[in-house]
């Protein structure tokens, strides 16, 4: 028996939250990315409870013939990571319609407990209306708090703070056996690391712990730019080694160029009235770095900010003329890149084609791919911002799943490129694709040990090599917690049960072939 006959006969039955609606199929079948053509699962799975989710995987997980289950957060995902193939069920995580738990603040002890498809714009909502927040983000809010936590979950406080996985005190999770399982640093250790920064392996997180902190209610941001690679990234080292109360909240940077993306598609920090004048700044032609920080503070501090900001700054030595500096609410700023959605929504300039490539550098080579890359391949043009910045290894917990380069600091290069179908060879996606594939190739060559962040890789040998000294827990938390490799196929991490290697269940059905 397969799914599609457990579906006719009803053997699928989660009170009524399945749907094998036609437009419920297609709003699951592609991502952000749009790199690979749509496919539709076999039905959407809308659940209301962690025992919905389990009911479905327990059905998948004991039926003759497995098949695939893949929880969707937010499907913005690049290479269809959250995609389950013609013969698999998506579990919709990220819908309201079916009731799932609103976020409940808990303030006495700093933390909110979110249901796994939450999105963190609406984390960040809830926990404002008691004076809080999460500590680590994303520079995006429109993402699922499960989707980000199968990964990282990083921006510019993830050298003070570790990425969002290293902010998680709880979680519930429905392993690939169909369990419920509570996982803490206390309970079911293993379990809790592996699926932080597992890439949805091991199971679908239901619910999430997240620490809070008081939630600061102004932020000074600030852009500088630098003309030497060599002293902006020594600016960065130097910001996110400092401790204590006196320093930067957020350190990120991007490399331009091109100069018609200084005012790129990320926020919307240079406005008419505070333009950049690159021309004023010498860069001859050449490339350029912004270093992007900013400096929370509560309303009551605001005679005392210009002072300590001031105070920074001297440390520092970007091109003295290139100060831009803008003040705005700390909602403002977390939510900076959905007003920069808008702009590009409505220019139809959203919903195309996004090959980014995502990679973690060790400190120790990042001048060389300065020059291999930025100064090399891309050759004077990008098709959307570079991110860089660089983060501290201390911050990580190494039993999580999350895989980092072996150095102690280590960059964010962020590739976000858009593609045009209309636009210059050098927008086209084959160029861009292909541009990817040269910059790999060059870290290979030079010997430069790359990590991917969100990665994607064609063959279980490039993931061996991905997860290296990870990679034996990695595959024996998958045999202990999904056996039959229901779970999280669109990774491609693990042979998937449609193409099944792994023996029915019940030997007296092994007929079906789906
Ligand atoms: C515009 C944009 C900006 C971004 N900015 C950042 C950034 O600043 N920092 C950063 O770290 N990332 C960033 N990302 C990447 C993003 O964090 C990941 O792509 C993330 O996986 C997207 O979350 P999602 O909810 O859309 O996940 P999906 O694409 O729906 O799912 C991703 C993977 O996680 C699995 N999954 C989803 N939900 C669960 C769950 N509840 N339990 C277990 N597994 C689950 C899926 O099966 C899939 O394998 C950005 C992406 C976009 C498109």
């Amino acid at each position: 028996v397969g799914p599609t006959e457990l579906l006719r006969i009803g053997a699928i039955d989660v009170d009524g939250h399945f749907t094998v609606h036609p437009s419920d199929l297609t709003s699951v079948s592609s991502d952000f990315g749009m790199l690979k053509s749509p496919e539709k699962p076999l039905a959407v799975l809308h659940p209301s409870s962690a025992e919905d989710v389990a009911r479905l995987i327990r059905t998948a997980y004991g039926s003759a013939t497995a098949f695939p289950v893949s929880a969707r957060g937010h499907g913005h995902s690049i290479n269809g990571q959250s995609s389950v193939g013609r013969n698999g069920v998506v579990v919709a995580m990220n819908h309201r319609k079916t009731g799932t738990p609103e976020p409940l603040v808990k303030p006495e002890e700093m933390y909110v407990d979110v249901w796994g498809g939450e999105l963190w714009v609406d984390v960040l909502k809830k926990t404002l209306e008691h004076g809080l927040a999460p500590k680590s983000w994303t520079d995006y809010l429109y993402l699922s708090v499960g989707g980000t936590l199968s990964n990282a979950g990083i921006s510019g406080q993830a050298f003070h703070h570790g990425p969002q996985i290293s902010n998680v005190l709880e979680l519930d999770v429905v392993t690939g056996k169909g369990e419920v399982k509570r996982c803490s640093e206390e309970e079911n250790t293993r379990l809790f690391h592996g699926v932080l920064g597992g890439l949805g392996q091991f199971g679908i997180i239901t619910r999430a712990r997240i620490s809070l902190e008081p939630a600061p209610q102004r932020v000074r941001w600030i852009r500088v730019l630098y003309s030497s690679f060599e002293v902006f990234t020594e600016d960065q080292e130097y910001l996110i080694s400092m401790h204590g109360a006196s320093k930067f909240d957020y350190v990120e940077g991007f490399v331009i160029v091109d100069e018609g993306l200084v005012n790129n598609w990320r926020s919307s920090f240079f406005s008419p009235r505070n333009p950049v004048k690159i021309s004023s700044v010498s860069s001859n032609g050449s490339v350029l770095y912004c270093l992007e920080i900013t400096k929370n503070y509560h309303d009551s501090d605001s005679e005392t900010v210009d002072q300590e900001v001031e105070i920074l700054m001297k440390k520092l030595n970007f091109i003295p003329t290139s100060v831009f500096t803008t003040d705005l609410q700390y909602v403002d700023f977390l939510d900076r890149v959905h007003k920069a959605e808008l702009k590009l929504r409505s220019k139809n300039l959203w919903e195309v084609p996004h090959p980014w490539l995502n990679l973690f550098v060790p400190k120790s080579r990042i001048s060389d791919f300065d020059k291999g890359v930025f100064k090399g391949i891309l050759g004077n043009k990008t098709s959307g911002p570079i991110l860089i910045y660089p983060m501290n290894k201390d911050k990580w917990d190494e039993r999580s799943s999350a895989v980092t380069p072996d150095e102690e600091v280590f960059y964010l290069v962020a590739l976000l490129r858009s593609a045009l179908k209309d636009g210059e060879e050098t927008q086209k996606l084959e160029y861009l694709k292909e541009q990817n594939r040269r910059i790999l190739e060059f870290c290979e060559q030079a010997k430069i040990n790359v990590k991917q962040y969100l990665p994607h890789h064609a063959t279980q040998e490039q993931w061996v090599a991905h997860f290296g000294d990870k990679w034996d827990r990695f595959r024996s938390l998958k045999a202990e917690f999904d056996p039959r490799h229901i779970l999280a196929t669109g990774q491609r991490i693990f042979q998937s049960p449609s193409r099944s290697l792994f023996p029915p269940l019940s030997s007296s059905s092994s007929s079906a072939s789906w």
